[in-house]
């Protein structure tokens, strides 16, 4: 098995990259998605949230209401860290169990995980991919996807650590600075090193 940690700056594209290796074969785990999962409606960790934050940030209908915990975090680095500490072990624990059950050697297993730079976790991964995209086109993507304003969304990407620090630790980087055809073509690139790799650990596959 390989272990691949996927990560990069916030909408920089990894989902994209994650949708497209899981096409060629990997297993991905979405962090975004477990820390969803984790405060799901009737969870302790959503309960633990209500606590610190107060019943406000849920909604109507008993889910959290996201953007406006978003709004609360982004603004606020001692409200990001008690979030953070709620959230991340519930999110490890989900990952690790996850894991747990892969019994193929044979597998390419890609944790996508926004924050792996941020919670030092690049040395638990056998391979690093950073998904790369200047801070114009991240700042254009995020502010489309997410309706924020360029003060919100700036305030998003500052939470986060630089292009700098997460480009150092990579071991391959997918840049996204084109379309998303180009974008598939480099990963398709990655993917082969990838095949290689499991290939060079005795696994058998030879590619
Ligand atoms: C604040 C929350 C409710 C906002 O929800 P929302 O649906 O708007 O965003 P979503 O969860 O889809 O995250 C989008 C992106 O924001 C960035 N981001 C999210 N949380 C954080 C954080 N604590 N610090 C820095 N960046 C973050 C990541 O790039 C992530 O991919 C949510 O992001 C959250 O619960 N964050 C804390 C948990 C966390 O760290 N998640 C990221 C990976 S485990
Ligand atoms: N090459 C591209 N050209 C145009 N739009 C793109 C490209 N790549 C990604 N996008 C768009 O940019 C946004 C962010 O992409 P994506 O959701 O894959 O990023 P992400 O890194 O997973 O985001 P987050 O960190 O918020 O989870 C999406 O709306 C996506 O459709």
């Amino acid at each position: 098995m390989i272990r691949v940690g996927l990560t990069g700056g916030i909408a920089s594209g990894k989902s994209a990259v994650g949708d497209e290796m899981a096409r060629l074969g990997a297993l991905v785990i979405d962090s975004d998605q477990l820390a969803r999962d984790v405060v799901a409606p009737g969870t302790p960790g959503l309960q633990q949230v209500v606590d610190r934050f107060g019943p406000e940030v849920l909604g109507a209908d008993g889910f959290l209401d996201r953007p406006r915990l978003g709004a609360i975090v982004f603004g606020d680095d001692g409200a990001r860290a008690d979030l953070n500490a709620i959230i991340h072990p519930l999110v490890l624990a989900a990952r690790n169990q996850i894991e747990s059950q892969v019994l193929d050697p044979y597998a390419i297993v890609v944790s996508m995980i926004p924050l792996l730079v941020e919670i030092g976790a690049a040395k638990s991964f056998d391979v690093v991919v950073v998904v790369d995209v200047g801070p114009d086109a991240q700042l254009a993507r995020l502010m489309a996807r997410n309706g924020l304003s360029e003060a919100e969304a700036r305030a998003r990407m500052s939470a986060q650590v630089s292009r700098e620090q997460r480009l150092a630790l990579a071991d391959f980087v997918v840049r996204n600075d084109g379309t998303l055809e180009q974008l598939r073509e480099r990963v398709h690139a990655v993917w082969h090193e990838l095949l290689r790799l499991r290939g060079g650990m005795g696994d058998g596959c030879g590619c």
